[in-house]
């Protein structure tokens, strides 16, 4: 079957709504409190035509049914379906739904779903994050502030706040800041080649830093750096002068870094172009969601391997497709630290 039509023959129906609409129920029992700009786009995505009321009792039916209530975030452009799975160690959705409702023709749309469940090992919550395809990464730099935020909503908890959250990648640190941001605590970065995972030769210690792989007949410089999901990080290839990642045609090479031998989990990829020593350019070929806006895990792993080539500073502001986000990689506890925006863009339900 092909993807399209598997994707058609889904049993899920998913209905949109605005959250102050008066079906609107579940997750987030009250209205809607977001910036003019958030309610604009809550109101675009919603049906605008009142309803009748044989449409409102059907509505009010398919929800009371067995309705599952989200919240779609999105960091940067990197646009997650967030499911409040607090009630239970697994996850309310299969990978394989996961799959369907990331669709963005036959589905809701979106990178990954990420399911909010109870904290383990001393953590407040534990973070799962699948990606569009239903493969299941460790960690998501986006996903995580996306996470914070929307933690903040189902607690109702204003201001400033920091969690404890436990992720494939260990650990996670995010922190609310009264201006809406999140500043998050990525841990440490792995270098060692054996643990990214690469089977690329390593050049520096253990680390796999500007080693040549061959692709589409060029010898791409790569460094790898693992955030808990793997990175590949390339600022350009032997036989290119300058790499504009602008003129990048990432469908075509993406994949080719992806699926490559050299990476037996797969990996993520970052094109990087070196705009000076504190301001990075960059775009991502993500593990199993392809070409995304961000990468949060991808502009934490950009800046070790800028600092790892003597590229850049520790400390830089890496734009992406989807907008820059700050991030430092500090040398006296070795930690990355990432700060940037995340926010709600609308609420719904899906029908099983
Ligand atoms: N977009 C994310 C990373 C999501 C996971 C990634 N596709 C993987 O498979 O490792 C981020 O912001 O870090």
């Amino acid at each position: 079957m092909s993807p399209a039509a598997a994707a058609r023959a889904t049993s899920f129906a998913a209905t949109f709504s605005a959250s102050n609409a008066p079906s609107s129920r579940g997750l987030l029992h009250r209205p809607f409190r977001g910036t003019p700009a958030r309610r604009r786009a809550v109101a675009s995505m919603a049906v605008s035509a009142p309803r009748s009321s044989a449409a409102a009792s059907f509505l009010e039916r398919r929800e009371s049914e067995r309705a599952l209530h989200f919240v779609k975030y999105q960091g940067l452009g990197n646009d997650f379906i967030m499911v409040d799975n607090r009630d239970s160690a697994e996850p309310k959705v299969t990978p394989e739904e996961v799959a369907k409702l990331c669709d963005r023709n036959f589905g809701i749309g979106a990178d990954g779903v990420i399911f909010v469940m109870p904290g383990v090992n001393g953590a407040d919550y534990t973070m799962r994050i699948f990606n569009s395809d239903g493969s299941e990464p460790e960690m998501c730099g986006n996903g995580v502030r996306c996470f914070a935020r929307f933690i903040a909503e189902i607690e109702n908890l204003k201001g400033t706040h920091s969690f404890k959250i436990h992720t494939g990648a260990g650990l996670i640190i995010p922190e609310i800041h009264n201006d809406g941001k999140v500043k998050v605590d990525m841990g440490q970065p792995i270098l060692n080649g054996l643990d990214v995972p690469t089977k690329l030769p390593s050049t520096k210690n253990e680390a796999v830093v500007q080693a040549e792989l061959a692709i589409d007949g060029l010898a791409w410089h790569v460094t790898c750096v693992s955030m808990g999901n793997p990175h590949c990080v390339t600022f350009g290839a032997k036989e290119l002068k300058d790499l504009h990642v602008d003129d990048l045609k990432l469908s075509d090479i993406g994949p080719k870094f992806e699926h490559h031998e050299m990476f037996p989990a797969r990996t993520n990829t970052e094109f990087v172009q070196v705009l000076s020593r504190s301001h990075l350019k960059m775009r991502v070929w993500e593990r199993g969601a392809g070409a995304t806006l961000a990468c949060g895990t991808g502009a934490c792993a950009v800046v070790v391997a800028a600092v790892l080539e003597g590229r850049a500073e520790r400390k830089c502001v890496v734009e992406l497709p989807g907008g820059p986000l700050e991030i430092e990689w500090r040398e006296d506890n070795n930690h990355v630290y990432m700060t940037g925006p995340a926010e709600a863009v609308f609420y719904g339900s899906i029908v099983h």
